[in-house]
């Protein structure tokens, strides 16, 4: 490590934590390595995710591009603990919204966040349940896409090995910008047997990789169903939570409940809970967002 350093703030939304960078005109060359390190719980700081704050139009990249001229002056550059980029991060995009309202670098009641899955539209809700008293932000992301061979008679499209489970089990693939397989388990028992310290292999395997989310669906009345689950994130592991897999998973749970399935579903997952709500076409996640630390580290 060189002498040089960088300020960054350390923040999560249920459990789901982030390194956040402040690179506002794009002035830092962050490499898959640095993240690597960045994320490292033991040589690092420790994250689940690396998020950039960097302005749409200082950023050289063609999502950046569009999400200025969509209206978007922020975008949220975020990449795994692996170094890997990818699309979208439900959890991070309301910590990278309360970032910038703690900040005053946004100051509207809503706020446009671009990202690789286009731009999201964040605002601060009062929703918390109980017990949860963090700031809450909910985030319209958009539309999500269910497999075409989800037609098989179970409504799945895909089978998943892990371990703590004997025999393979079916999943429904769902596109949220970035990709999920979810598998409904049974028991909350068997839920909590599962070995997620290694990956779970996915059949047919998907060419760039997945989040695979497992589940244990339930209702609690009418209106509002349940999920409770643990989630492995492509590019990281086990983590306590993954805001695109809560809405992956309260998808998936509604299609297989049928028709007169409740629009909002509360998702409970090991660092928390979030809210899940269906509008038409389009879903929202909301959740806790907080910011726990600030520091100087090493920047090479
Ligand atoms: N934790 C995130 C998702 C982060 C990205 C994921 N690991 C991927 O590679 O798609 C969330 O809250 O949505």
């Amino acid at each position: 490590m060189s002498n040089t350093s960088i300020h960054f703030t350390k923040g999560h939304g249920t459990g789901n934590d982030f390194v956040l960078i402040d690179d506002a005109e794009a002035a830092l060359d962050i490499t898959p390595g640095y993240v690597q390190w960045l994320a490292d719980r033991h040589l690092g700081i420790g994250g689940d995710g690396i998020i950039r704050i960097v302005r749409s139009r200082a950023l050289d990249d063609p999502a950046a591009a569009r999400a200025a001229a969509d209206g978007a002056e922020w975008f949220m550059d975020y990449s795994n603990a692996d170094g890997s980029v990818a699309e979208m991060c439900g959890n991070g995009v309301r910590v990278f919204a309360h970032y910038l309202y703690a900040h005053g670098l946004a100051t509207t009641e809503t706020l446009r966040v671009g990202t690789r899955d286009g731009v999201k539209i964040v605002r601060r809700v009062d929703i918390a349940y109980p017990g949860d008293d963090a700031d809450w932000f909910s985030v319209d992301m958009g539309t999500w896409t269910i497999s075409d061979e989800a037609g098989r008679h179970d409504g799945t499209d895909s089978l998943v090995r892990v371990s703590g489970l004997e025999v393979p089990r079916p999943a429904l693939t769902v596109d949220m910008g970035n990709p999920h397989a979810v598998v409904a388990l049974a028991e909350l028992s068997e839920l909590s047997e599962l070995d997620l310290y290694h990956a779970p292999s996915v059949d047919p395997v998907p060419s760039d990789g997945i989040n695979v989310e497992f589940i244990v669906p339930g209702q609690l009345d009418e209106e509002h169903g349940s999920v409770t689950m643990r989630v492995h994130e492509r590019g990281v592991g086990e983590t306590q939570s993954c805001g695109t897999g809560a809405c992956a998973a309260a998808l998936a749970a509604r299609l297989w409940a049928g028709s007169g399935a409740p629009d909002v579903w509360r998702v409970d997952v090991p660092g928390g809970t979030l809210q899940v709500r269906v509008d038409g076409e389009r879903v929202h996640l909301a959740g806790p967002a907080e910011l726990v630390a600030d520091g100087t580290v090493a920047f090479r």
